[in-house]
């Protein structure tokens, strides 16, 4: 099968309970909740997305061919930029990825050695065939929540319409509040520090990638 990529890049995951571990991301292109068109965003069932993940123009970005192919692409990436002093990580982020992801990639990328993490809404559920090592469920609040178990749990705060108390009986190891960026980002910040502050269960995730300037 082909795959769609907006690009592939190496950095630190800049979130929640991996940050700071060097990783290649691979962004899946498109999304179920928003067309990535500016003109659709007011409307769109994800409407705070900060992310550019239309087309297959970023930096080895492309059609793929095959898992072989785009597999390869993230493990040259990976030892481009890596010495061999730890596990090789890979997440896959998109856009969507679980629209794309399949297990011939995952297979693809395990043969190398990679650890895989996957970046999801949590709109499609997640097949029994995907051997993944690291599930992130970001639920949205215009969207159906499918996937409700994993390794954590990062709510992107405030969302109106959503109460975190509403996840924190579902089935992940870990709960996090990312404060929602944009043009209240600060304001957001605040209430995200509150309200870790007030319910222990959840922590505090920074973007600290956008913090330190990197992709
Ligand atoms: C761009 S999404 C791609 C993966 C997947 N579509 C998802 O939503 O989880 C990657 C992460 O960024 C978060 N995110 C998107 N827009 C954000 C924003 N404006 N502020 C903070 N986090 C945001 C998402 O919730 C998700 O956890
Ligand atoms: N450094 C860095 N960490 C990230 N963690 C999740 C990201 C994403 O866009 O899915 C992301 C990203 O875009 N960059
Ligand atoms: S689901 Fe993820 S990629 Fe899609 S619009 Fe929302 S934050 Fe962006
Ligand atoms: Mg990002």
């Amino acid at each position: 099968m082909a795959y769609w990529i907006k690009e592939c890049f190496y950095s630190l995951q800049g979130e929640g309970a991996q940050s700071g571990r060097a990783a290649v991301f691979c962004r899946f292109s498109g999304c179920n909740l928003w067309s990535g068109r500016e003109q659709d965003r007011a409307r769109a069932r994800c409407p705070f997305c900060d992310t550019d993940f239309r087309g297959t123009d970023g930096s080895d970005g492309g059609r793929y061919a095959s898992a072989a192919a785009l597999a390869d692409r993230l493990w040259a990436l990976w030892t481009a930029g890596a010495d061999t002093s730890g596990q090789p990580y890979v997440v896959c982020t998109g856009g969507e990825p679980l629209l794309q992801l399949d297990a011939p990639l995952i297979d693809a990328l395990h043969r190398h050695g990679f650890t895989v993490a996957v970046e999801t809404n949590g709109t499609r559920p997640i097949r029994s065939d995907l051997q993944l090592d690291w599930i992130c469920v970001s639920p949205k609040a215009g969207a159906p929540l499918r996937v409700t178990a994993g390794d954590e749990l990062k709510l992107v705060y405030p969302q109106a319409g959503l109460d975190p108390t509403s996840f924190a009986a579902l089935d992940f190891r870990q709960f996090w509040l990312q404060p929602c960026d944009g043009p209240q980002h600060a304001a957001h910040t605040q209430l995200a520090l509150d309200y870790c502050l007030a319910h222990p269960r959840w922590r505090l995730s920074l973007q600290t990638h956008k913090l330190l300037g990197i992709r």
